[in-house]
């Protein structure tokens, strides 16, 4: 990349050097950081990981040192560039579809072929016969054609039993008729559709005689596989400029009439009978959701991936960044000289970046575990059983809500933490944030998304017996009979230390979780109280619900279990007494931190008092007390390298001021000549002036 302006060689930064700053953080260190990646991500992942780095860092189309200074097409223009280059590497590599996801989490940006591989494939997957599969699956995964997923209409998004679209079963010619009979049934937002796919999942009202079926997916192939035109009586368009996700083009679709064989509509669970019109209903009615489902889970493991990303960045840039001298604990070189203190010595910064690293750990957990209890689900639907279907879908979706929520909430903390460098794209930040905000939204909105888990647990709550019947077998919601048989219980913590005990964690969690969803059952049962009357309590019982299983999940974790049950990665955790200890002190700020945060819910339930709230606060101090010496090395175990981090803030050599400076010479603002005369009229064009 072009330099436009000539930076002197012989300036570097004033001592101590970012790189110093850094390599005396790693030496303070407690635990082997390898060992901690290994108990993360596995020998098997890391060494593929590894590889697959390699060869992404040395492509010159995959070269990212660009993109901070491109406009929107030419944006576009690159991400449809790096996405056939995927497509290639992994042709050439002959990667499988986890090497493939770890390409694409490192090449990290959204493209046109995304939602093709996120919603198009999984759609077909899961929703389709073996031999729809032999049809559209098998090109889908060559990319000979790719797809997208048009769920969402300009009038419907969140109620998709609202969705307006149809398709009207033909006996005569066997076909479906696909239409928009409404400006709001037009298909809005779905990714890929405005310039690149030329088949779409579309979800459309079945109608088959005289009868509305609700919502089903069908296959359509919506252009011109040579010329790339929309087929007749299609009318296809990008939707514009977006808050973020630029690199997609989001698209918008009206059907006029629009005929496809019957063949089309994905029929693993429903079908259409020929001629006869027949509906044969799906065992479970909403398995045509099932996408929404498993989008929701990776949402999830994401979002740890996401907590890990902006806390690297801005807990290692803290390491480097000085200010101020801290008189009472000053600074000191090994030769004497007394420099200001790196920011992430005050205490403020420690407040509001360690619980950051707590909360992406805790996360990264529970994806996994989410990861593993999705699998078990489609295991045990392959044989006809979907009994885990309705708790896998009330934790999913609460889950999603919470943890995008915090991830989205954490990472605008952390960009805020690195002060004004923070503002600029060199951050790393910039794009990152622009591009995780729609996690909130999309694939359901948080907050409709904590009806479903809410409404899940009240059900469970008010049909007492079926409720002891699942919490047996529920692994989400056992906890409740517990407190609610005892309301009158208190929490035993007398000394501050006490607070680390996961017992009384999650004692403190169960009971506050249960204290609230009794309290809704009652003013819902007993006051006749509304849905909608209720709908702030009912968030508060889906994130309560949630904050119980992620610290249950922590917990967990780092609990021995028999060697049998343990893979490769938990046998490393349980094996370390080091890392035992450091992952049960942030563990414990998980915990205690989100306790704090939520306060008033754990003191009103009456199970916590005043005195105890003050003793929590002396244990979160303590708390970050110990994570200190480990902040960057806990960073530094996600193994997020710089090609994927891209920001000069979080550099692992923490060369942050000589890349800033770098960066900024190449800003192609820098090497254009202008006319800053403002009498001048070179600026206008000659049209332009006519008119003036
Ligand atoms: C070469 C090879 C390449 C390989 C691939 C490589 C890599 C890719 C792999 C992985 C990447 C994967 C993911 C990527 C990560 C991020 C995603 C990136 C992009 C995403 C883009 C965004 C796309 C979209 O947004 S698509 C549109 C999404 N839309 C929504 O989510 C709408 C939200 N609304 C709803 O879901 C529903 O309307 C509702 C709110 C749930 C309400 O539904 P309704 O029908 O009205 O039902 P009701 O509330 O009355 O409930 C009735 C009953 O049903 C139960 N229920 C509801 N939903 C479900 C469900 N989904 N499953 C099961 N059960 C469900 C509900 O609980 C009720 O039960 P009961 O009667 O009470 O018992
Ligand atoms: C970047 C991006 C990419 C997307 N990609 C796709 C895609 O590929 N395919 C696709 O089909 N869709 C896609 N979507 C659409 C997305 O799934 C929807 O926008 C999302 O489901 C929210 O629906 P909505 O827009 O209708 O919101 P609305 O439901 O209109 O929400 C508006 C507000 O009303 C509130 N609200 C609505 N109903 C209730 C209620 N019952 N109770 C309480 N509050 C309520 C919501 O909380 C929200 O605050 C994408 C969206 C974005 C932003």
């Amino acid at each position: 990349m072009t330099s436009y302006i000539k930076i002197p060689s012989h300036l570097t930064p004033s001592d101590p050097q970012g790189s110093e700053l850094l390599a005396r953080e790693r030496s303070k260190a407690t635990f082997d950081v390898n060992e901690l990646t290994l108990a993360l991500y596995g020998s098997e992942e890391l060494s593929r990981f590894k590889k697959i780095l390699k060869i992404l860092e040395s492509d010159p189309i995959l070269d990212k040192s660009n993109i901070y200074y491109m406009g929107r097409t030419e944006l576009f223009k690159y991400a449809l560039r790096k996405d056939k280059r995927i497509i290639q590497l992994a042709a050439t590599h002959k990667w499988n579809v986890d090497e493939f996801k770890i390409a694409s989490r490192l090449v990290d940006m959204s493209g046109p072929y995304s939602i093709h591989q996120s919603m198009f494939l999984p759609t077909i997957l899961g929703q389709g016969t073996e031999e729809q599969k032999r049809k559209f699956l098998n090109p889908a995964i060559r990319h000979e054609i790719i797809g997208c997923y048009a769920q969402t209409e300009l009038g419907h998004g969140s109620n998709v039993q609202g969705l307006e679209t149809t398709s009207t079963y033909i006996p005569e010619t066997d076909e479906f008729e696909i239409h928009t009979p409404h400006l709001t049934a037009a298909k809005w937002w779905a990714g890929g559709l405005g310039r690149t796919a030329n088949h779409s999942v579309v979800m459309a009202r079945l109608i088959t005689n005289g009868q509305d079926k609700g919502p089903h997916p069908f296959i359509v192939q919506i252009r011109d596989l040579t010329t790339h035109e929309p087929l007749p009586g299609i009318t296809i368009g990008d939707i514009g400029p977006k808050f973020g996700f630029n690199t997609t083009d989001n698209g918008f679709m009206l059907f006029d009439h629009v005929r496809i064989p019957r063949f089309n509509m994905l029929s693993k669970f429903s079908k259409v009978t020929k001629g006869t019109g027949e509906y044969k209903n799906p065992p479970n009615e909403k398995l045509s959701y099932g996408t929404m489902v498993f989008v929701r889970s990776v949402i999830i493991f994401n979002a740890g991936l996401a907590l890990a990303r902006a806390a690297t960045i801005s807990v290692r840039y803290s390491a480097v960044r000085r200010q101020f001298v801290d008189k009472e604990n000053p600074m000191i070189l090994p030769n004497g000289q007394v420099v200001e203190t790196a920011v992430l010595d005050y205490t403020m910064q420690q407040y509001r970046l360690f619980p950051v690293i707590a909360q992406a750990y805790a996360i990264y957990f529970t994806g996994e575990i989410i990861t593993n209890l999705y699998k078990q689900y489609i295991d045990q639907s392959s044989r006809g059983d979907f009994s885990l279907l309705a708790d896998l879908h009330a934790s999913t979706s609460g889950l999603k809500s919470l943890t995008s929520d915090i991830a989205v909430d954490s990472i605008e903390d952390c960009r805020r933490s690195c002060g004004g460098h923070g503002y600029s794209n060199f951050s790393g930040f910039t794009r990152f944030y622009q591009d995780y905000l729609p996690n909130t939204t999309w694939e359901g909105d948080n907050y409709i998304l904590t009806q479903q888990t809410a409404r899940y647990i009240i059900h469970s709550k008010q049909q007492s017996e079926e409720f002891s019947l699942r919490s047996n077998e529920s692994p989400t919601i056992f906890y409740m009979l517990r407190y609610l048989s005892n309301p009158s219980q208190k929490c035993t913590v007398i000394s501050p230390s006490d607070f680390k005990n996961p017992e009384v964690q999650l004692a403190i969690y169960g009971y506050r979780a249960a204290y609230l969803i009794a309290r809704a059952v009652d003013q819902i049962d007993n006051h006749k109280k509304s849905w909608n009357s209720m709908l702030v309590e009912i968030n508060r019982i889906s994130r309560a619900h949630c904050q119980y299983i992620l610290v249950h999940n922590f917990i967990l974790t780092l609990q021995p279990q028999t060697s049998d049950s343990m893979n490769e990665k938990r046998r490393i955790l349980h094996n370390s007494p080091s890392l035992k200890t450091v992952l049960t002190s942030v563990c414990n700020l998980f915990a205690l931190h989100t306790m704090e945060k939520n306060l008033s819910e754990f003191l009103e339930s009456g199970y916590l008092s005043p005195k105890q709230s003050e003793m929590l606060r002396v244990q979160i101090s303590e708390s970050l007390n110990e994570i200190r010496p480990n902040a960057v090395a806990l960073v530094d175990a996600f193994y997020l390298p710089d090609y994927l981090l891209n920001s000069a803030l979080g550099r692992y050599d923490g060369k942050v001021y000589e890349t800033m400076i770098e960066w900024a010479s190449k800003e192609p603002l820098n090497g254009i000549t202008l006319d800053i005369n403002p009498y001048s009229e070179k600026l206008f064009r000659n049209d332009v002036k006519a008119k003036i």
